[in-house]
């Protein structure tokens, strides 16, 4: 489980090298400012029971909500009922089924991340819907910057927004 950890906050400070390259910042740049200094995160190992039924639409496995670290990495065993909405701001939210792709990640945007890219990325609103089966998932962050002010970034990326 430690090297599970190691290899998936590694994989997560990789996606946010990228993540820097698309907003036109050095690759390092997350690196240089300290968001991984010292390495944070966490692995949450999650257990819905199969018993609820999805027939009452009150019932949620997890309920709406946004991660609110940099990005979230999350691995699930194939069954479904993780549900997104595209367009948070939007009422009444729209819930789409997240497919499951075996040997994938999904990565979910954290509310830290929307903060610093000024909502060029928005964090992904998600929710886990009771589909009556036995259901894992592992939920992994990857960065939770507790020394730095988030506040959003003064770069050629985020002027026309
Ligand atoms: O179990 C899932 O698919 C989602 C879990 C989740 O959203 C979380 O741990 O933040
Ligand atoms: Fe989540």
């Amino acid at each position: 489980m430690e090297d599970y950890y190691k290899q998936v906050l590694s994989a997560g400070e990789r996606l946010i090298s990228l993540i820097a390259l698309a907003l036109d910042l050095e690759e390092n740049f997350f690196h240089d400012v300290g968001a991984f200094n010292p390495p944070n995160g966490f692995l949450r190992l999650l257990h819905y029971p199969g018993e609820l039924s999805s027939s009452n639409e009150e019932i949620y496995g997890a309920s709406a909500h946004s991660d609110y670290g940099m990005i979230t990495l999350l691995a699930t065993d194939g069954v479904g009922g993780l549900q997104v909405c595209k367009e948070k701001l939007k009422k009444p939210h729209v819930w789409e089924d997240v497919q499951h792709i075996s040997g994938a990640f999904i990565v979910n945007i954290g509310d830290m991340m929307e903060r610093w890219t000024n909502c060029l990325f928005r964090s992904t609103l998600h929710r886990v819907m009771p589909r009556g089966q036995e259901r894992y998932s592992v939920t992994s962050c990857s960065c939770l910057t507790i020394h730095l002010l988030i506040k959003p970034l003064v770069i050629k990326a985020l002027r026309s927004n």
